[in-house]
């Protein structure tokens, strides 16, 4: 088969738009994850899909009820992953894990365990954010880029040598002479870097990937770096897809410098709102809109943690024309739009495109609509299946992606939309498959399995000290 999509879900119970929640049978009470991530686990493991995505966000507070309300009170990444291990038997399963935060034995140890738990099916997205608030959360300061990607780079490359510990005949199991081990096998890490300390070995068997898919989500220059020289998947946001096209040719060609063979795949986030038609995508999108709270003068925009962003006079400085205060469901008149900078026509562009209004027309653009997209920034694709598809498959041939992590605006029913219309309409296209091939995730991504660095056998480092 031809080179095929590389398609994950974004596991956010609440849902990857803000105002998700709120629409009519969305799940909504934290309380109830559990359940709704078994089902959503269950359902993207029949669509066939390549994995499961967990983000991770290590702090709260009131101010993500408006932003971000999925990250107010989450289950742990880590912890569903290997709940997960349990109830699939094929998807593989992405937890992300913060460098500067996670302690790396603990980690390596704790990855090990599910990739053995799930039959190889453990990946890891490796971030290097430090929100004020994480920081305080990890008695950390937040430290500068340069030495979080620096730190970042030690941390992945000991962990690798973590996981290869032990090589995979280490135990002899010789009932007669009673070795268990060939301690021959069995390896110290002795990582001491700047950032990194670890003696190792690892008290956990080599994950059955030999290293897990290693993920890195960013957008600098550094962040591209790194996933050159360690990540085999590179999680990035472009604005255009010239952009993307752009950043991933640079991508590979730099990862060939460093000597690899695998070029690294490139992912990116987008969130489909799809129904069997054009309109009613649109419909669901008009009603996301809606329902984003908005500074409209009631008490709950008198909030201390509403966002700033959310008022007219916000808007009017985004469309560059003062706007006075219209209703917010008031139509925007076509003289005050011919007047908006460029930014207000973009948006103006973007609201159009996603909701099939028009300015001035039957369905008209109002201020409402426009304020909301401002306020939540998504990368909304909308329409029927067929439609959804044309952009996956756009942006895969003209070699800017190599897949998506596909955010679900709220749960169940956007993400049953996505696996029951725009799944069947790619694998109809032969954009992707129908059965799973594959055991483990590296599998599903079509990585090779990497040889084991203490391995001299295989060309591994040489003269590395046995523990
Ligand atoms: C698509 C995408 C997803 C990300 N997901 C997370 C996440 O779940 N948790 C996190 O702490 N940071 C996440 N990040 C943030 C990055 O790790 C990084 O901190 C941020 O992009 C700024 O660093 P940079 O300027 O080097 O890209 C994500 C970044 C991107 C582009």
């Amino acid at each position: 088969m031809a080179r095929t999509l590389i398609l994950g879900a974004v596991f956010r119970a609440l849902g990857a738009y803000p105002s998700g929640w709120r629409y009519p049978g969305a799940h909504s009470n934290p309380l109830g994850d559990p359940a709704v991530l078994r089902a959503t686990a269950r359902a993207a493991e029949a669509a066939k899909l390549d994995y499961l995505f967990f983000g991770e966000w290590l702090a709260t507070g009131p101010d993500l009820e408006f932003r971000d309300p999925d990250l107010l009170a989450r289950l742990d990444p880590m912890s569903s992953i290997a709940f997960l291990a349990g109830v699939t038997k094929r998807i593989g399963l992405i937890a992300t894990a913060n460098s500067g935060y996670f302690d790396l034995y603990t980690l390596a140890r704790q990855t090990a365990s599910i990739d053995r738990l799930s039959g190889g099916r453990a990946g890891i997205n490796i971030v290097t954010g430090a929100d004020p608030r994480a920081a305080g959360n990890h008695g950390r300061g937040p430290g500068g880029a340069e030495p979080r990607y620096d730190e970042a780079t030690e941390y992945l490359r000991a962990l690798r040598l973590l996981w290869d510990s032990w090589e995979d005949d280490a135990f002899v199991r010789d009932r007669r002479t009673g070795r268990l081990i060939d301690p021959e096998k069995l390896h110290r890490t002795d990582a001491q870097g700047e950032f990194v300390s670890v003696t190792g070995p690892l008290n956990a068997a080599r994950p059955v990937q030999g290293h897990l898919p290693i993920v890195h989500a960013g957008g600098s220059s550094r962040s591209r770096r790194l996933a050159a020289e360690l990540a085999d998947l590179a999680l990035v946001a472009q604005p255009s897809l010239r952009e993307a096209v752009a950043y991933r040719s640079e991508l590979i060609a730099q990862s060939r410098a460093y000597g690899r063979t695998d070029d690294p795949r490139v992912i990116t986030p987008i969130l489909p709102v799809v129904a069997e038609t054009t309109r009613e995508a649109q419909e669901v999108f008009d009603d996301l809109l809606r329902l984003v709270p908005l500074d409209d003068g009631s008490p709950l925009a008198q909030s201390a943690d509403f966002p700033a962003n959310r008022s007219i006079r916000a808007l009017s400085s985004v469309v560059g024309v003062p706007l006075g205060s219209p209703d917010l469901d008031d139509d925007v008149p076509l003289r005050v739009a011919r007047r908006f900078a460029d930014g207000g026509q973009r948006l103006l562009e973007l609201v159009e495109r996603r909701t099939g209004r028009r300015l001035g027309g039957e369905r008209p653009v109002t201020y409402r609509q426009l304020l909301a997209t401002h306020a939540v920034p998504a990368a909304a694709v909308v329409g029927s299946g067929a439609e959804v598809a044309d952009h996956l498959q756009e942006w895969f041939e003209a070699g800017a992606v190599d897949g998506f992590n596909v955010l679900t605006p709220f749960l169940n029913g956007q993400f049953s939309a996505f696996t029951g219309l725009v799944v069947p309409e790619l694998q109809r296209r032969g954009l992707f498959r129908t059965e799973y091939e594959g055991r483990t995730l590296r599998e599903h991504l079509g990585l090779s399995t990497p040889a084991n660095l203490h391995d001299s056998a295989a060309g591994g480092a040489a003269g590395r000290r046995r523990a």
